[in-house]
């Protein structure tokens, strides 16, 4: 494939230019747009044609590629080891039980701990011992970029840190709660690896009585989020958001918990991730009046 090498920074004027090929697209490679040329037209290097990944979906979290759903095969598996060299591929079956605990089969290779690296941030886990919804990208960089500095933010479900360690990286205070010792000890690390100890104070055990004082913010990352709505508004001001993920639409559920608890909210309801067939992750942001 011939490229001319340009700036990154000219791309958004090149698109409709005679010379460039309008069936390929451009990429960046260290810093540089390498934009592919239409045959005839003078190039600054010639390339090898990349190739494109066809083959099963996974996930890589740091150097472990995850599978979900049915059983890979095994040409699947050579497909992924071939296109990103993994040290192992798991297969994670299901997440169980109200501590999301992966059932996982490492397929190939070794698994274990890995650092995972993503929009700034670092997460040490296991994948095969702890889940990691690498599908929730887009809404950890929401929140991210919704935190302001100095809000004080509780996290009920944190998890590794999910979303504790780009809210605190956004300058907020975290509150965050989590009941599995296991994912518990990753949280923990994952706070030291991204130097936010001063922002975050971690705590064990279940969400419901550590919650304390008013907070800015509330993440309710967990699907059964709506059932502990009641334990969350306890801690709220006018102003206060709280975002409550969910399976399917929970606006109705969530204005009754709202009413039970004598309190009013606007809410707007967006789509996370596809969950099923017909089946959405959701998350729901309620912001009290
Ligand atoms: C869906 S997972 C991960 C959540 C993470 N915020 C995310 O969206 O990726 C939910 C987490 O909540 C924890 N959890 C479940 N019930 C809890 C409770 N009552 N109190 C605190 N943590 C809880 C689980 O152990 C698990 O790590």
């Amino acid at each position: 494939m011939r490229v001319r090498r340009l700036p990154a920074s000219v791309l958004p004027r090149i698109a409709g230019e005679a010379w460039v090929d309008p069936d390929r697209r451009a990429y960046l490679r260290d810093g540089v747009a390498c934009v592919p040329v239409r045959d005839g037209c003078p190039a600054d290097e010639d390339l090898p044609e990349r190739s494109v990944y066809r083959g099963r979906g996974y996930h890589l979290i740091g150097d472990v590629a995850v599978v979900h759903g049915d059983a890979p095969t095994k040409e699947e598996i050579e497909s992924i080891v071939a296109h990103r060299h993994p040290r192992g591929v798991v297969w994670v079956k299901g997440c169980t039980g109200a501590m999301r605990i992966p059932e996982a089969v490492v397929v190939y290779g070794s698994a274990g701990e890995v650092r995972h690296r993503e929009q700034g941030c670092t997460f040490i886990l296991d994948p095969t011992r702890v889940m990691f919804a690498q599908g929730n990208r887009v809404e950890k960089a929401r929140i991210a970029a919704l935190v302001r500095p100095g809000e004080r933010i509780a996290d009920m479900f944190a998890g590794i840190g999910y979303f504790t360690i780009p809210a605190a990286r956004s300058g907020a205070s975290i509150h965050a709660m989590e009941i599995n010792p296991v994912a518990f000890d990753y949280l923990r690390r994952s706070i030291a690896a991204n130097s936010v100890a001063d922002r975050v104070t971690p705590m064990m055990g279940d969400c419901r009585g550590l919650l304390s004082g008013v907070y800015d913010r509330i993440l309710m990352g967990h699907f059964e989020a709506a059932s502990f709505l009641p334990d969350a508004l306890a801690h709220v001001r006018p102003g206060s958001v709280i975002h409550v993920h969910s399976i399917g639409d929970a606006t109705a559920v969530i204005r009754e918990r709202l009413m039970e608890a004598g309190l009013s909210a606007t809410i707007s309801s967006r789509r996370v991730k596809k969950y099923g067939p017909h089946t959405w992750h959701m998350v729901q942001d309620v912001r009290i009046e």
